[in-house]
């Protein structure tokens, strides 16, 4: 295990602690990473990702409050051996080893997440046909669109499994999934992405929890 050695990837331009500190603070300005609520993560080219550590607060969080480590979840570099890397960080790994493409997965936590993941029972939750789906990619008049559902179990590594058995057999048709009273999680091909479908999905549950108080959906 290699101890965390500022280099010359140590810029605002090539190394992503940055973007996604911002990110979290922008997030946590939203109410949507209260505390230490959520995390964030980014791939590097060697299939490596930065990751929140355990416990930060996501609203102050600097390069040195992140943890490298690979996909199977050694870790690889830190800045020093009392930080963890995220609790859910299995979850990142799972995502990032079934979706190639897949650059930046940012989970967070807001009010809406939970209160829709009780619109339903089923394993999956319709969300209304609003143009906004398109900036989650899909194209089509009318979309019948539904995001995954997964219970929230104590065990993270069992709601990680329960998404790669689901997601090996039938792909999500969105780049979002759900943990019922938990959180939304979304994954992108760019950090910029990553962030925008976090406020697409999030203003979609604030329109179901609006739409629901007024008996439209
Ligand atoms: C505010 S507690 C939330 C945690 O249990 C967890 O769900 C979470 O999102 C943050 O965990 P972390 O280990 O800091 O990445
Ligand atoms: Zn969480």
């Amino acid at each position: 295990m290699l101890n965390y050695q500022p280099s010359v990837t140590n810029s605002k331009t090539t190394d992503p602690r940055f973007e996604l500190s911002d990110a979290a603070r922008y997030f946590y300005r939203q109410d949507w990473m209260v505390g230490t609520a959520g995390n964030l993560s980014a791939r590097l080219p060697d299939d490596s990702f930065w990751i929140t550590a355990s416990g930060k607060a996501k609203g102050e969080l600097s390069t040195s409050d992140f943890v490298r480590v690979t996909l199977t979840g050694e870790i690889l570099e830190r800045a020093s051996a009392n930080i963890k890397p995220s609790a859910e960080t299995i979850i990142h790994q799972v995502i990032y080893s079934l979706f190639p493409a897949a650059q930046a997965c940012y989970h967070v936590h807001s009010i809406e997440v939970n209160l829709v993941s009780h619109f339903t029972e089923k394993l999956n939750l319709l969300l209304p046909p609003l143009e906004m789906v398109k900036g989650l990619g899909v194209w089509e008049e009318n979309p019948q669109v539904a995001i995954p559902i997964f219970e929230n179990h104590l065990e993270v590594p069992q709601i990680a499994a329960e998404i790669s058995d689901r997601f090996s057999t039938q792909l999500p048709q969105v780049p979002a999934l759900l943990i019922r009273n938990h959180g939304v999680t979304v994954w992108a091909d760019s950090l910029t992405s990553a962030r925008n479908y976090v406020e697409l999905i999030e203003y979609i549950f604030r329109y179901m929890v609006a739409a629901r108080q007024a008996g439209i959906f």
